[in-house]
């Protein structure tokens, strides 16, 4: 079984549609049973045919077996979309329905509700009227409300409202595939980063996940006891060779190790790998091997490694682990990326969960390292910043988790890009192998050896840099900057980069800004971001972030999203509406978080 059938044997949440419908007999209700189904069944192709699960496969909807006219409906409806395993709720009209009736009650699918723009019946009226209806009882939902007026017999579904549905499903979606699944803390806290403590009520609350934790003397005893596919090592060490080119040593001489140390670590480290992701998700051949219960895995969606110090400090580090598993691709393939990350900041894991399910695409993680202002590179390469970058930039370092997609070697319409890995070729895999050298790690930093990626992204990529902090008294709170990667001349880049630790990752981020609060300029976006650490996606999906954080009642306390862009249950509305983020706050408190 490749392991992308293994990871996903367990199946995806489903969205749940539901027609409502008016209930009055003899007349109003027959008159509309085929267009209000016919709305629930447009909606379900639309979404089948535009989102895709982790593992590639159409996204799946199920349709109430009648249309909802009152409460004995929607208890059928709410029954089924139970055992068919529904993680979404969509609501569809196009007319007057009876509203606290004919509700979804459960308070932990994130709900919308679809009211068509008609004249001949009141979609919009119960529309208005039912989500009055959730508000009033606590449970959020999203109103979808086309702009433009439509004939009944339309069956289409018009633009701004498929934009909609499909952003309010996707962000759905990753609440409902998160659910139930575990963060893996492997090792405990890295340096004193206060996001390696990884909070089980954070991730309990407001993600409805679990916290799993083990000490990284488990990847010794696993090493030295071979728990391992030691056929898989074979394989996966002579793909290394093949695959992995080293580059250069940076150390000084007396730091250096012997060729033959420097063979073992690469063989440590392909264990280090298997081991880790073995321990996320399992492996079934380990138990044919007789380690039934190492067999299981800790059912992690996301995971964290330590690495510094306690492991580093002995062992090779973490790095070639890291990149690996946050890659699209190893040697069994081209796979969809596991998600890890560095120094187990689990701030930094949650957002890249959150992009990675938004968007099926591995994420970067790196430090938020430093501001390089126009005069600051002028002075020290002479070289004007133009363009994307005029205003300045961000240096995107990190060793460990940058996943090598992060070399912008996949390529949409000719242009840099990063995609799920079904829309990955072999070629590319190879191009961003290509991209990158495993660099013998800093020795002062890790004494115990190891390598790091080292490669530069290429420009010109849509980016969104986001973060979630932890606030005692508020809790989670999250932050997105939308840019562009940039292409730097290659000297100026590799002046600045020598003066940090040119054995990394780098990323040139220009934010976009917009002159106002914490996106004045770059400069702003560098002095209010939460901490040290950034998860980067591809794309602009900034949007998307923002309706995961408001589902999952997270804050959201800077983004450079525009106003149009930004959807959120129609309750926020309620919460007063000069200045957006302010009110976010006020509703996330209000709610709470989703499974309090
Ligand atoms: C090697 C250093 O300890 C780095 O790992 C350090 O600068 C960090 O990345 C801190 O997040
Ligand atoms: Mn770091």
């Amino acid at each position: 079984m490749t392991d992308n059938a293994y990871r996903y044997q367990s199946g995806f949440p489903k969205i749940g549609i539901r027609p409502t419908i008016d209930g009055r007999r003899k007349g109003v209700r027959e008159s509309l049973e085929d267009q209000t189904m016919n709305m629930a069944k447009a909606v379900a192709e639309l979404l089948s045919s535009a989102l895709r699960y982790p593992n590639g496969e159409p996204v799946e909807c199920v349709i109430s077996d009648t249309c909802i006219g009152g409460v004995a409906e929607a208890a059928a409806s709410a029954d089924k979309f139970a055992k068919a395993g529904v993680g979404v709720s969509l609501t569809v009209t196009p007319c007057w329905c009876y509203g606290t009736e004919t509700m979804d009650m459960d308070p932990t699918l994130p709900k919308a509700v679809w009211g068509f723009n008609g004249t001949e019946r009141p979609g919009a009226v119960y529309l208005a009227a039912v989500l009055s209806g959730y508000a009033q009882k606590g449970l959020p939902a999203f109103g979808i409300y086309g702009e433009q007026v439509q004939d009944s017999g339309d069956t289409t579904v018009p633009e701004d409202v498929q934009e909609k549905l499909i952003g309010f499903a996707r962000a759905g979606l990753a609440v409902a595939i998160m659910r139930g699944k575990s963060y893996l803390s492997m090792g405990s806290v890295s340096m004193g980063i206060a996001g390696s403590i990884v909070n089980d009520g954070l991730f309990q609350e407001y993600l409805g996940m679990r916290t799993e934790y083990v000490d990284m003397s488990e990847f010794v005893r696993r090493i030295e006891e071979e728990i391992y596919d030691p056929a898989e090592f074979e394989k996966a060490l002579a793909w290394v060779k093949e695959n992995c080119k080293e580059g250069p040593d940076n150390n000084p001489e007396r730091l250096q190790k012997s060729r033959a140390d420097k063979d073992k670590d690469w063989e440590t480290v392909v264990k280090m790998t298997q081991i880790a992701r073995d321990l996320m998700i399992g492996n079934p051949r380990l138990a044919e091997l007789g380690f039934g219960e190492e067999a299981m895995g800790h059912n992690a969606i996301v995971s964290g490694f330590q690495g510094q110090r306690a492991w580093t400090d002995h062992f090779p580090n973490g790095d070639f682990l890291e990149t690996i598993l946050n890659s699209s691709f190893d040697w069994n393939g081209i796979r969809a990326p596991y998600i890890v990350a560095t120094e187990n900041d689990s701030l930094n894991g949650i957002p890249m969960l959150m992009g990675y399910l938004l968007t099926n695409t591995a994420q970067i993680f790196a430090d938020v390292r430093t501001y390089w202002g126009a005069d600051s590179v002028e002075r020290v390469t002479g070289h004007k910043l133009t363009g994307a970058a005029a205003g300045g930039l961000l240096h995107l370092i990190n060793s460990g988790s940058a996943t090598m997609d992060g070399t912008g070697e996949q390529s949409r319409d000719g242009k840099p890009a990063m995609k799920p890995f079904w829309d990955i070729s072999a070629e590319e895999a190879q191009k961003c192998l290509d991209a990158t050298s495993w660099r013998p790690a800093s020795a002062e930093y890790f004494r115990g050896g190891g390598y790091s990626s080292d490669f530069l992204t290429k420009g010109g990529m849509p980016m969104t840099m986001s973060r979630l902090n932890y606030v005692k008294g508020i809790g989670p709170t999250l932050q997105i900057a939308e840019g562009y990667s940039v292409d730097l001349p290659p000297e100026v880049h590799d002046a600045l980069d020598k003066r940090t630790d040119p054995t990394w990752p780098t990323t040139w981020f220009a934010p976009i800004v917009t002159g106002k609060g914490a996106f004045r300029t770059v400069y702003d976006v560098m002095d209010n971001w939460g901490a040290n650490h950034g998860s980067i996606s591809y794309g602009h999906i900034g949007a998307d972030l923002i309706t995961l954080a408001s589902m999952l009642r997270i804050p959201v306390s800077m983004h450079n999203v525009a106003e149009e862009r930004v959807f959120r249950p129609r309750a926020w509305g309620l919460f007063g509406t000069d200045g957006i983020e302010g009110a976010d706050f006020r509703a996330c408190a209000n709610f709470g978080p989703l499974y309090k």
